[in-house]
């Protein structure tokens, strides 16, 4: 059709959700980053919410994986199926039948070029014209606003579901970067781990999370956040019996003191290793968190306390790096440059 309907596509692949971008409309899917596969057969059940609730309800046979989970590819077959499940959601919730999109698939900094690889001919093999891959905290710096293409240091730190990110980036590149694996994922373990030894209580991954989402923080601060508390259902290890308990915010805040100190520490050792003029930058322009961690309650402030640099939540921080992804395409020209010198 000439081009006419082609629409960049920009795949924020997280270890906990994907997202999905298309230019001019902005994020069109969002689903985690789940699939369920039957192990008898290695056929693909079902992906994304579906799958997710299917998570620790599945029968034998079945089982709900996240291929993403600790930043690395599963394996290509379900990875492919992964990217054509979310191509295909994309196309259709555009409403219109394309001619083959552009893609930029966002993928963990750690992971390596043949991985890189794979996810490029996933995406070809499903349904790409051509197919780029971009850092996960550079595109978190695009989606922020920062000014990644100047001659000026912007400090990013995407604070993710496996992965925390922090980068320094000037002049289109990444010039320092950390990743540290405690993010999202590990808060809910420390949670989990927490509320065992203290109660002798077993909870599941989805209810650790929402706590850690409605009163977890860095620390509390005002006298509402300190008398929070919540009533959670689990099963007695005594027991093996259900059982419901009251949890403080004060309790949870202890429980997630380490892995706030991980994530501080990766911001300290990035900044130890940065330039002295991009530091200059950071220091001015302050530090910018992205992701669905930055959203933990003062975890801003604490970082802020312990770098003594402003420090500043992205609007939007779950929706970043898929913004960026897709916004990146914008820049095709000074991308692929930057993958050639790889
Ligand atoms: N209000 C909140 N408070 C604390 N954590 C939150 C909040 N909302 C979401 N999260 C956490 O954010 C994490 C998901 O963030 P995000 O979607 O940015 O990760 P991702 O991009 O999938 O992962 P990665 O960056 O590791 O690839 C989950 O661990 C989720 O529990």
């Amino acid at each position: 059709m000439f081009g006419i309907g082609t629409k960049d596509v920009g795949i924020d692949l997280g270890t906990a959700n994907t997202l999905v971008f298309i230019k001019n409309k902005g994020i069109v899917l969002r689903e985690p980053s789940v699939v369920a596969k039957n192990t008898s057969t290695e056929e693909i059940v079902a992906v994304g919410n579906d799958a997710r609730n299917m998570i620790g309800r599945t029968p034998g046979s079945i089982v709900a994986i996240r291929p993403m989970k600790d930043g690395v590819i599963a394996d290509f077959d379900t990875t492919t199926a992964m990217i054509q499940y979310y191509l295909k959601g994309a196309m259709k919730a555009s409403g219109t039948s394309w001619s083959k999109p552009n893609v930029m698939i966002c993928v963990p900094s750690g992971i390596t070029s043949v991985e890189k690889r794979a996810i490029i001919d996933a995406a070809r093999q499903a349904g790409a014209r051509e197919a780029f891959t971009i850092e996960e905290p550079f595109a978190a710096a695009i989606g922020a606003n920062l000014p990644v293409w100047e001659p000026t240091g912007s400090l990013v730190v995407d604070i993710g579901g496996g992965t925390t990110e922090v980068a320094v980036i000037s002049l289109g590149g990444i010039v320092t970067s950390e990743s540290v694996r405690v993010a999202g994922d590990a808060m809910d373990i420390a949670i989990t781990q927490f509320i065992r030894k203290t109660y002798n209580l077993t909870i599941g991954e989805r209810t650790a999370e929402a706590i850690k989402i409605e009163i977890g923080s860095a620390r509390t601060v005002t006298e509402a956040e300190k008398n929070a508390k919540m009533d959670i259902r689990g099963r007695d290890l005594l027991t093996g019996l259900p059982k419901t308990i009251e949890i403080s915010a004060e309790e949870i805040a202890e429980a997630l003191k380490e892995s706030v100190a991980s994530i501080i520490e990766g911001v300290r050792r990035t900044l130890e290793k940065t330039p002295p003029e991009l530091s200059a930058d950071v220091m001015e322009r302050g530090i910018v968190l992205t992701g669905g961690g930055a959203l933990l309650k003062n975890l801003d402030k604490v970082i802020a306390d312990q770098t003594d640099m402003p420090v500043f939540i992205a609007d939007n921080p779950l929706d970043c790096v898929a913004i960026g992804t897709g916004k990146a395409l914008d820049n095709i020209s000074q991308i692929r440059r930057q993958q050639s010198h790889k």
